[in-house]
């Protein structure tokens, strides 16, 4: 373990970092932090969770020349939420040096950021769309950049932002510094960092496998058709605080979700088809725990850290090995423990192979759980809990009602009634899901290149079931897969 005292970080910064609560820095931390300190170009590979956010936004903050107010730190990322996430976690690593972080990102009132840009931040946190209307507005100035970060730079790559950042790019002076990080590096990466880099080094947190050892990974195979029974049963039985349901379409998240909420449970989703606000609000309930079931296509898997998400559920197996490595990697941050299921249907086990060979580390059969298991894991759950309560010993307000019903019904009786009371009994409310196909069967991808590849390469058309129906009646989701590349991977955010 580095402390950071030995990095070279200022006191400001340092008064920040205990402000956080950050004690030793992360492995990653201590790698790349002293090498952007001395402005080299890096690529900086480690795990999900591991602190990449602080690895690059310490020395960033420390670079800045406080007597100047022009922008002098950018940072890149894919979507809205992660912009958001990573200037407020700059925002709390500037708070001894008096960091002003303007987050600029699509769907937010273009008006309302020129007026920010104007009380002269020094960090701009953006999406790539949102950064290049600015600059062909004139609204932002970049020629005093003098660090360039590109977060989760292989989702970027995938998405077809590579235009809009080389565009970006060559709205900052030449002499800037860029750093690249992402817990996976596919070697189309290769190209960005000889596009924009120099001499990058390559930092890589070794470690025997790509996903965190503290997330326990399971696969299950399941028919679709059984898929979301095993869902719900493995929600009562594991019951996770909170739990992230990954799906393969804005569809399906809209289906899920729906289907969830009619069997009772706190769920929503989230995609790129929601507006803003939509997405914010149902992330904010996510956070604060008002929901406890996130539903979601991968516009949620890619670096957002929201603590307390113990579960994840693939309800689809992605398609990529990089997507699953994100997606699980929403659990087990930080140094927390997390755990990670994933259905499969019998037809895709070679993507299973793909996966685990790309993470180097074997998933474990986990059988579907029956319905009687699942009251019984419930029963098990509860009665844990009841132990608990009463160890603790906090319960002498409930004397007179618990003697009142003893007064009338014998003791097993009573504890039956509260039993059944507090376990969820299998509920029958019809829910229709439309079917996905399974995946093609597939040859190893390592062989192509990813890049020139449309994520989601089949075509969905005509396995819209006509039974199912969203609220309003229309057939839900958008079905725009085809098109443009760019185009192509957003119909799946
Ligand atoms: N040195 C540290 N000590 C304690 N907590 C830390 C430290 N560094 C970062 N954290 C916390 O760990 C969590 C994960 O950090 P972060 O989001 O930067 O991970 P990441 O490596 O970028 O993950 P991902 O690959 O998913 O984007 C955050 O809540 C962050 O505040
Ligand atoms: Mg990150």
């Amino acid at each position: 373990m580095t402390k950071f005292q030995d990095l070279g970080i200022s006191p400001e910064t340092m008064k920040s970092l205990k402000r956080m609560g950050f004690e030793e820095a992360t492995p990653i931390q201590a790698e790349t932090i002293p090498l952007s300190l001395q402005n080299k170009d890096l690529i900086g590979q480690a795990q999900t969770g591991t602190g990449k956010t602080a690895a690059f936004g310490i020395p960033m903050i420390d670079h800045i020349d406080y007597n100047d107010s022009f922008i002098q730190g950018l940072v890149i990322a894919p979507t809205r939420e992660l912009a958001i996430q990573v200037s407020e976690e700059l925002y709390k690593l500037g708070f001894g040096k008096r960091t002003r972080v303007l987050s600029i990102y699509g769907g937010q009132d273009i008006n309302r950021q020129i007026r920010a840009l104007k009380n002269r931040p020094h960090i701009i946190v953006g999406t790539p769309g949102r950064i290049l209307d600015h600059i062909n507005r004139k609204t932002l100035k970049l020629d005093h950049v003098k660090k360039v970060i590109l977060d989760e730079a292989d989702e970027m790559l995938n998405m077809g932002f590579i235009d809009d950042i080389e565009k970006i790019l060559s709205s900052v002076p030449e002499e800037k510094h860029t750093l690249l990080f992402s817990a996976t590096m596919p070697p189309a990466i290769q190209r960005i960092a000889e596009r924009f880099m120099k001499e990058p080094q390559i930092v890589r947190v070794k470690a025997k496998e790509m996903t965190v050892p503290l997330i326990e990974q399971y696969y299950i195979e399941v028919q679709e058709k059984n898929k979301f029974d095993v869902l719900t049963r493995l929600l009562d039985i594991q019951s996770p605080e909170l739990a992230i349901v990954f799906g393969r379409t804005k569809r399906r998240v809209d289906e899920l979700s729906e289907a969830l909420s009619l069997r009772g449970y706190n769920a929503e989703g989230i995609h790129g088809d929601l507006s803003q606000a939509k997405r914010m609000s149902v992330l904010r309930k996510f956070k604060e725990g008002s929901i406890d079931v996130l539903v979601a296509t991968d516009v949620a898997a890619r670096g957002l850290d929201i603590s307390g998400v113990t579960h994840v559920y693939n309800f689809d197996i992605p398609q990529d090995p990089e997507s699953y490595v994100h997606r699980i990697g929403r659990t087990g941050r930080a140094g927390k423990e997390g755990m990670a299921m994933t259905f499969i249907n019998p037809r895709e086990k070679s993507y299973l192979r793909i996966v685990e060979k790309t993470t180097k580390k074997k998933m474990e059969r986990m059988a579907a759980p029956t319905l009687d298991q699942a009251l019984e894991g419930q029963q098990k759950a509860v009665a844990e809990k009841v132990e608990q309560i009463i160890e603790d010993n906090h319960l002498q307000y409930y004397q007179q009602s618990a003697q009142q019903l003893l007064e009338h019904h014998d003791a097993t009786t009573v504890v039956q009634a509260l039993l059944k009371l507090m376990i969820k009994e299998p509920d029958t409310t019809p829910v229709k899901l439309t079917e996905e196909k399974p995946l093609p069967a597939k040859r190893d991808r390592r062989s192509t290149d990813r890049s020139n590849r449309p994520r989601g390469g089949y075509s969905p058309k005509g396995r819209q079931s006509n039974s199912y129906r969203s609220r309003d009646g229309k057939p839900s989701g958008k079905r725009n897969y085809q098109g443009n590349k760019k185009t192509n991977a957003n119909s799946y955010r």
